[in-house]
């Protein structure tokens, strides 16, 4: 099946050039994620991944209210047992961590609340891009839960525990100014969508494998001491000098021109 053909419940997938645009599509429940949805956007990367052409995908939400206000409650409302609850967050964790470990960009286009496991799904993303009237935050310990899609792991290493506790001790929501000044997100646009495509079509200009080998470095470099970390980024720089594409670049700028690179 290719992206054009997938249907999907509670998902739009729209591909545009080499740019996947999915939509959480719940807008009456201000796109909340039950189960389905959650196992409907690990279906739609596995497609996603498999459509060579792709080479970034944008995640937004359907309607003018909402990015995504969370995990369905009215899911979680029925959790009883410790298991339960435990095999939900993994689940979760899951879906989440096969966002974030995408080889090529990821963009959050954040077209209001992104709150609970909404917000846990930017935060899987590489950059988020937020409206002037989105809210942000980790509102879980309000339900008596925590946030369990990789919030309490994700947020304090994008803005430092200090921030990060602030957010999920208090529960309160961020505007996108104040998400902006602490790093929650990297840009404000009035309109979130065409923000996210110009920055996937700037990240498109450059070398494909060089994107995918950025994020590893990154990935695996956060969860490492700084020795290590530091040989990581040396391994992959290594992988780097061996690709056409290294031998394009950096011709294409000896000789003035632009390059064209081919992802080999
Ligand atoms: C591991 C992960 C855990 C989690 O993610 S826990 C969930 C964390 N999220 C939240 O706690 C946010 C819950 N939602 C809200 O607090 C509010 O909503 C808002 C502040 C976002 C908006 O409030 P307002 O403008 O008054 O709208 P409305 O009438 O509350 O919502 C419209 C419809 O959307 C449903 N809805 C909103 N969020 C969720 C959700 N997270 N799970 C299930 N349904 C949700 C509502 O119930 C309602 O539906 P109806 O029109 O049928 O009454």
């Amino acid at each position: 099946m290719t992206l054009l053909e997938a249907e999907f419940d509670h998902l739009q997938l729209d591909q545009h050039g080499p740019i996947a645009v999915l939509t959480i599509n719940r807008p009456k429940a201000l796109n909340a994620l039950n189960g389905d949805t959650l196992s409907e956007i690990a279906q739609a990367v596995e497609l996603i991944i498999d459509e060579a052409e792709i080479g970034a995908m944008i995640v937004t939400g359907s309607g003018e209210r909402a990015f995504v206000a969370g995990a369905d409650i009215s899911e979680l409302a029925d959790l009883d047992s410790t298991f339960a609850g435990r095999e939900l967050s993994l689940a979760g964790q899951d879906v989440m961590a096969t966002v974030a470990n995408l080889p090529f960009p990821t963009i959050a286009a954040i077209n209001g609340f992104a709150l609970g496991g909404g917000l846990e799904l930017a935060l899987a993303c590489d950059v988020r891009v937020a409206s002037p009237t989105a809210k942000l935050g980790l509102p879980e310990v309000g339900l008596g839960l925590i946030p369990g899609f990789g919030g309490t792991q994700r947020l304090p290493r994008l803005i430092g525990a200090g921030r990060a506790l602030d957010l999920m001790l208090t529960g309160r929501q961020v505007g996108a100014q104040e998400a902006l000044v602490m790093g929650l997100v990297n840009y404000v646009a009035e309109d979130v969508l065409s923000r996210s495509r110009e920055l996937a079509q700037q990240m498109l200009k450059n070398a494909p494998m060089s994107l995918g080998l950025v994020k590893e470095a990154v990935r695996r470099g956060l969860d490492a001491p700084l020795d290590h970390a530091l040989e990581i980024e040396a391994d992959l720089f290594g992988m780097t000098v061996t690709t056409k594409d290294f031998k394009e670049g950096t011709r294409a700028f000896l000789e003035k021109r632009p390059a064209s690179f081919q992802g080999e």
